[in-house]
């Protein structure tokens, strides 16, 4: 494949305006293969560095453009590819669990899909069972697969929500993200202090009771 090819069908006028939750991808975003997406993007951001004035024969920086195009299809952006979505391992409910389950403190990494630098934060989420419980490290996967993607963390936190009710069965759902956006961080307004939360409640959480329970048990101390 010329890599230059890619993209090239792309109108960069057209306006892709969604109405759902899906993180708006090209209709044929899965016609590449990976080895095939590495090769592009290498080329690509090789042109990126050598226009930022860049030296790409030394050794340092030669391998950057494959290691970075490596990095977003292996790595960071591989939450785009349904594939990776995670297996979500449930038990049935033997023993008639009825309360929420919160899962707190959830590492998240994602990248902010307007400047493609770092959100770093922590996801918390619960659930309110019905007929099974999920493995808990699976909520971990889930909050970590949507993170994997060019992300405003209004749509990640909806996408993380709207996943837990699918596979859980359930409406009864809260998820909320506390996060530090690098773009505003290290550039731009420069403000290190602000931090983003999003939240989203829906079933039995719409409640103020169990909201509260929710928030009263992501804030209490380990
Ligand atoms: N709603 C929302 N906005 C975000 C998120 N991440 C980054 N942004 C904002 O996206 C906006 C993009 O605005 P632009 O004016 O096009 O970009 P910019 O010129 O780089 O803006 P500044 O960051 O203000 O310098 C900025 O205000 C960002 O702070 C997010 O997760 N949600
Ligand atoms: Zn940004």
């Amino acid at each position: 494949m010329d890599s230059r090819d890619w993209n090239e069908d792309q109108d960069p006028e057209e306006e892709h305006v969604s109405g759902s939750l899906d993180t708006p991808l090209r209709p044929d975003a899965f016609a590449l293969s990976d080895d095939q997406k590495i090769e592009g993007i290498a080329y690509h951001f090789r042109e990126i560095m050598h226009l930022l004035g860049l030296d790409l024969e030394d050794d340092s920086l030669k391998g950057t453009p494959k290691r970075v195009a490596k990095m977003y299809v292996k790595e960071i952006f591989d939450g785009l590819h349904p594939d990776n979505r995670p297996a979500a391992r449930l038990f049935e409910n033997k023993y008639g669990y009825k309360q929420m389950l919160v899962e707190r403190d959830i590492t998240l990494y994602s990248s902010c899909e307007h400047h493609f630098v770092p959100i770093i934060g922590k996801a918390h989420v619960a659930y309110i069972p019905n007929e099974h419980v999920i493995g808990l490290s699976k909520l971990n996967r889930i909050v970590q697969y949507f993170g994997r993607r060019p992300q405003v963390q209004e749509r990640l936190t909806c996408q993380i929500a709207q996943e837990l009710r699918d596979v859980l069965k359930t409406e009864n759902v809260a998820v909320l993200i506390e996060a530090d956006h690098l773009c505003v961080m290290s550039r731009g307004v420069n403000d290190v202090s602000s931090s983003t939360i999003t939240s989203e409640y829906s079933g039995l959480f719409e409640q103020d009771t169990y909201r509260l329970e929710f928030l009263q048990a992501i804030r209490h101390n380990k």
